[in-house]
């Protein structure tokens, strides 16, 4: 399966740095048995896209509804206008900042698929959780209330990303990733049946140039998606190629 290395800006980047995002594409063009994207702030896409037409580029949330009166929002279809072939969904930082409910990621994960984007959907445990030894039941939890059921499995990769693991510098051990990878992996083949198994499984939460290969090599890690670590190519590239040689 081809490794997907997702760039997720958040809140971060103005039109000053498309030349960033040309050195981002230019060297993930060097590894083209990865397939790399970046999630931009919804100000960029648009601009990226025209000056870096090769390159994937998508957004960070969509409405649920394709239109109307949702001052401040974005729809899917406002994405794929704009040169998105994806979306994040379900961040954790959008589930705690704007309260999102496992059942707005579900109607959003819908709505994203029916206008054609690419749906990456992420769940996450607390510290809390995970100390209190919940990690696999919350993160079924999540699967079950954010994942249509009606979703074809080809039109969704999920991203698991320990929240206390976000931008932190800490990592969970080689073996956590490896039993929550797996366990999110049962619960797909379960529910997609084969199609389940194509589903990727990235990992996020402070992956850097220095752990990729680490991670990029546990089993049922299909992935990355990056945060801190891909706002410059200085740092995003060796993760792409990590996961070019894993
Ligand atoms: O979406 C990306 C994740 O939240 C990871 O962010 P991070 O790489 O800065 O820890």
């Amino acid at each position: 399966m081809r490794k997907l290395i997702v760039g997720n800006w958040k809140m971060n980047g103005t039109l000053a740095q498309l030349d960033e995002i040309g050195q981002i594409q230019a060297g993930a063009a060097a590894y083209d048995n990865v397939d790399s994207a970046l999630c931009l702030p919804a100000t960029l896409i648009h601009a990226a896209k025209q000056r870096f037409a090769d390159f994937q580029f998508g957004g960070q949330d969509c409405h649920h509804a394709p239109k109307g009166a949702h001052t401040g929002c974005i729809s899917a279809e406002m994405l794929t206008d704009a040169g998105s072939a994806m979306v994040i969904l379900g961040h954790s930082e959008r589930r705690s900042d704007q309260g999102e409910s496992d059942a707005d990621v579900r109607a959003k994960a819908s709505a994203a698929c029916a206008a054609g984007l690419h749906v990456i959907l992420c769940v996450g445990e607390t510290e809390a959780q995970r100390d209190a030894g919940q990690t696999e039941t919350v993160i079924l939890a999540q699967l079950m209330g954010s994942v249509p059921d009606d979703i074809a499995a080809e039109h969704i990769d999920i991203a698991y990303e320990p929240i206390w693991a976000i931008g932190t510098g800490r990592v969970p051990a080689i073996e956590e990733i490896a039993s929550v990878h797996a366990a999110i992996r049962t619960h797909l083949t379960e529910r997609f049946g084969q199609a389940g198994r194509a589903v990727r499984i990235l990992y996020g939460g402070s992956m850097n140039g220095d752990n990729a290969a680490a991670i990029l090599a546990v089993p049922n890690v299909g992935g990355g998606l990056i945060g801190g670590a891909s706002l410059t190519a200085e740092k995003f590239l060796p993760i792409i190629k990590a996961a070019s040689e894993s």
